[in-house]
């Protein structure tokens, strides 16, 4: 079978909730190169959002291409199509074995091959997040060790397969139905559908331990009362700083885990060198380092150039070379423009905070009440969307480890993730103003604020609204005070919906649609303190808007920015609409 006329299928890889893997060769290669044919059945056959998931899969395709070409240890993408009503990736063919086929075949790993293959995965994982996506879906099934040169390769990014589980609510809103990972290697705040960078971390350190200990996640139990995983009694002979880094990495509250991958890699070489000085976990940041975007901003640069030049920083443990992180394979990509980019993408909050998340990105500050619990039992913020009678993953792995995707029991009618229903992360509590009257042009009185120290409180606002605004027309600033509103209540769909759609669609900004928007909003950012706000100017169909803002992050820093939003005015749904900001 030729597809595409193109590919010829030698023979199936897998088959999976999502559709089949093939190894093929490419007939229009002087080479026949091989590759690997994905086939991704969208799971709803709905004819209206076929052209957004086609969309989707398109902005999806664009990202793995960028991340191949960047990156030694992904495979390249080949080409993408989509045909009879499914949808194509083809990649490079990554000739090697799994880590799961290797525990099954050779057994357990020892400490120091389990800590090289960490070492020299973990600037891969850094530079993903460095471009705003996770991965989602780690584990030993989707790690290769390329018999080439022995480098562990990243595959399967769960992106592609979120974007074919694309389906409409009744209210007409596109959604995700599934949640993507896998029982187990998945922390829970990504079963309830919050998937963040610390995520990753988190499933690789499960990777870890499952090479360390040939036992699954579920094999592992809990410490009933403190919910730690007790692993560490199957594995007993390891270097007790090496076990350490373990432990945080699987910490249960994101927010204890690693800061970064790159954190999770300077502890790691710290405690395997005498001669590079211990690093405190909880390092302070260096706002002089190039930090992640926020995820919803695609950064146009040679990431891996930049995390390249990131680890070459002064005040950071200089890295073991024969570790150093994957260089790039294309290395003419340089121009890091950080800050101009950022700033356009100041729409989501991102200008000072390119500086400001550091590698900090997704801590908040360790006074974080949750209680710790249970993988699997107590989970404090239990899913409306997750199927509680699917089984958990498996016994004992044979040939591989199940990578099933829960799904949900509706597919049609689940809410998405930012539906106010859908459970917020108890760890960090977010106070929230009334929103005001969205057409009153009454000045707002003000209030003072009574912010103590570590405490998010709200501050509102003095402000300046027109002298004679439009008697159609709600205020433009009263606009820009409620979008904050929504963002500080999390009704970050409505929020998203006061986008043009221009600005919706714009992938530097929004490389991953909502998606990335509220990985900033809600993985990101605590609280957006609105100081200020000024009516530049004002017609019937456009507005200027000034506004100064106070980020508190979820990490414990507080960001200050002056920004300016573009409105126009919508008349079909009479309101203003973000059209820029920076
Ligand atoms: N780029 C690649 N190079 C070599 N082997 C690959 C590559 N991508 C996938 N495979 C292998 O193909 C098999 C099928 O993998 P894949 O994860 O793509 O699909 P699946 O697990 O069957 O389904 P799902 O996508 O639902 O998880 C696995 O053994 C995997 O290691």
């Amino acid at each position: 079978m030729l597809l595409n006329t193109r590919y010829r299928v030698i023979q199936t890889l897998g088959s999976g909730g999502f559709g089949e893997t093939f190894l093929a060769e490419d007939t229009q290669m002087p080479s026949k190169r091989r590759c690997v044919i994905k086939q991704l059945k969208p799971i709803n056959n709905n004819p209206e959002i076929y052209q957004l998931v086609k969309e989707r899969f398109q902005r999806e395709a664009a990202i793995l291409e960028e991340l191949g070409d960047n990156s030694n240890q992904i495979p390249r993408l080949y080409a993408y199509f989509s045909e009879n009503g499914q949808f194509y990736l083809i990649q490079e063919y990554i000739e090697g074995q799994t880590l799961n086929a290797k525990v099954q075949s050779q057994g357990v790993m020892s400490e120091n091959a389990v800590r090289d293959i960490l070492i020299s995965l973990l600037p891969v994982l850094d530079y993903v997040h460095g471009r705003g996506i996770v991965h989602r879906d780690i584990k030993p099934d989707n790690i290769i060790i390329r018999h080439l040169d022995g480098k562990p390769v990243l595959i399967d990014f769960g992106a592609v397969k979120e974007t074919i589980g694309t389906v409409v609510t009744p209210s007409g809103n596109s959604t995700r139905s599934i949640v993507i990972g896998t029982p187990g290697f998945m922390p829970s705040e990504q079963s309830v559908g919050r998937p963040m960078f610390a995520s990753d971390i988190y499933s690789l350190g499960m990777t870890a331990i499952f090479l360390l200990t040939g036992k699954l996640p579920q094999e592992i139990p809990n410490d009933p009362a403190t919910g730690v995983i007790l692993w560490r009694q199957y594995a007993s002979s390891l270097t007790p700083g090496f076990a350490m880094v373990l432990d945080k990495a699987i910490q249960f509250v994101p927010q204890h885990r690693f800061n970064s991958a790159r954190d999770m890699l300077i502890a790691l070489q710290s405690q395997n060198s005498a001669s590079i000085p211990t690093v405190p976990y909880s390092q302070p940041p260096n706002y002089n380092q190039a930090s992640y975007p926020p995820p919803q901003n695609t950064v146009p640069i040679s990431p891996a150039n930049q995390q390249y030049q990131q680890y070459q920083q002064p005040n950071t443990p200089p890295i073991n070379q024969n570790n150093a992180p994957q260089i790039p394979r294309s290395s003419n990509t340089k121009g890091i423009i950080i800050g101009a980019v950022i700033g356009a993408g100041l729409l989501s909050g991102a200008i000072v905070l390119a500086s400001m998340l550091n590698r900090q990105g997704q801590q908040v500050a360790d006074t974080d009440p949750t209680p710790v619990a249970t993988l699997s039992e107590q989970t404090p913020t239990p899913s409306p969307t997750l199927d509680d009678s699917e089984p958990p993953v498996i016994s004992r792995p044979k040939n591989r480890i199940t990578p099933r995707p829960i799904r949900t029991r509706e597919p049609e009618v689940v809410p998405t993730p930012i539906d106010s229903e859908f459970p917020t992360d108890t760890s960090t509590p977010i106070e929230t103003t009334e929103p005001l009257p969205s057409l009153s042009p009454t000045p707002t009185p003000e209030i003072t604020n009574t912010k103590a120290p570590d405490v998010v409180v709200p501050t509102v606002i003095p402000k300046q609204t027109p002298s004679n605004p439009p008697q159609a027309q709600s205020s433009p600033t009263e606009f820009v005070e409620n979008y904050y509103n929504g963002i500080n209540n999390k009704n970050l769909q409505k929020t998203w919906n006061q986008l043009t759609p221009t600005l919706r669609s714009n992938r530097k900004l929004h490389p991953r649609g909502f998606d990335s928007y509220i990985g900033w909003w809600d993985g990101q950012v605590q609280q957006v303190q609105v100081d200020r706000i000024n009516l530049v100017e004002q017609n019937d169909s456009r507005a200027t808007v000034d506004a100064q803002l106070n980020y508190v992050l979820r990490n414990g820093k507080q960001a200050p920015a002056s920004v300016r939003f573009s409105l126009v005015w919508d008349a079909e749904s009479n309101q203003w609409l973000i059209s820029d900001a920076r």
